[in-house]
């Protein structure tokens, strides 16, 4: 199986080395191009696969495509390659927003998906959504589910669907890293060393996501086993709900949502 990147950017780096570490394929079977040198070297250097300015070398090749690149760049890329590539070729894109009919028009004889990924896959702890086109097999999903969920989940989802995991698992790991540094921010002013104050945050939100997963129970109710009665969780919880932190949770998470639709829409 030969698996290969358009844009070696900070994702397709979290699937490469989720994929790498992982085992999945071997490393001289990953192709990828990016229009940057450096980031080439870099690429080829940490990970030792190959990867080069401009697809031409391998694009007739591949089983697999994934589309890496940003929303804005995302049409100059595919005009690039789409004449190039074989009919065989599976295309997968992870491309916020893009819809499949678009997709499909421009790729009218290939298989193609999409996948909504994060960047915690780069450390075997990732969540993608896989949505199927209108070409693609069973056989195909199957074979997106084995990449991403080997470095994390993976589940499949209707296309309609596809905002909303982008609004909260893709966009996710960025409002969770502003909470766990203004966690840290807390107990720097409680007079905690900073990289102690990040380790307790982060092992703490590491910890509770991990609770939320394994027994199975309501968040709520896990809250209420850490909230003693008269104590001093309950004076935190009365302040998260006074400042609106639910609220403004679903606000953020709602306004990654809209953004990925009009990005549809565009
Ligand atoms: N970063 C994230 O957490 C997530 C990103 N995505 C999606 O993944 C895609 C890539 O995002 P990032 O990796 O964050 O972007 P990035 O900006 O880090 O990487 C894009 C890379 O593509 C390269 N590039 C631009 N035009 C090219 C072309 N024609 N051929 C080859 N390379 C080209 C750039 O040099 C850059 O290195 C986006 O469409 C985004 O919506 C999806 C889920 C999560
Ligand atoms: O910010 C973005 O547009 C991309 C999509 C999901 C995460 N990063």
């Amino acid at each position: 199986m030969k698996l290969g990147f358009i844009g070696g950017g900070a994702m397709a780096e979290a699937i490469v080395s989720g994929i790498t570490s992982q085992h999945l394929l071997s490393c001289k079977d990953i192709y990828i191009s990016d229009h940057k040198k450096a980031r080439c070297e870099y690429l080829q250097t940490t990970y030792n696969v190959n990867s080069c300015i401009g697809s031409e070398s391998f694009i007739d090749k591949l089983d697999m495509v994934i589309l890496a690149i940003k929303p804005q760049t995302a049409v100059k890329a595919i005009n690039e390659i789409k004449d190039k590539i074989t009919a065989n070729t599976v295309v997968i894109s992870i491309i916020a927003g893009i819809t499949l009919d678009t997709l499909e028009s421009y790729f009218s004889n290939n298989a193609v998906i999409r996948v909504m990924p994060n960047t915690p896959m780069s450390v075997g702890a990732g969540m993608s959504a896989i949505c199927a086109g209108s070409k693609a097999s069973e056989n195909h999903v199957t074979a997106a589910e084995k990449i991403f969920a080997s470095a994390g989940k993976a589940i499949v989802i209707e296309e309609k669907l596809m905002d909303a995991v982008s609004g909260l698992s893709g966009s996710g790991p960025a409002f969770i890293f502003v909470i766990i540094d203004a966690l840290s921010d807390a107990g720097v002013k409680a007079g905690l060393k900073r990289n102690m104050a990040i380790e307790l945050a982060a092992q703490t939100v590491l910890g509770s996501a991990k609770m939320v997963l394994e027994s199975g129970l309501h968040p709520a109710q896990l809250r209420d086993q850490v909230t003693s009665p008269g104590g001093t969780t309950i004076e935190g919880v009365h302040i998260m709900e006074q400042k609106g932190v639910r609220g403004a949770m679903i606000d953020t998470v709602t306004a990654a949502i809209e953004k990925s639709k009009l990005m549809g829409k565009q």
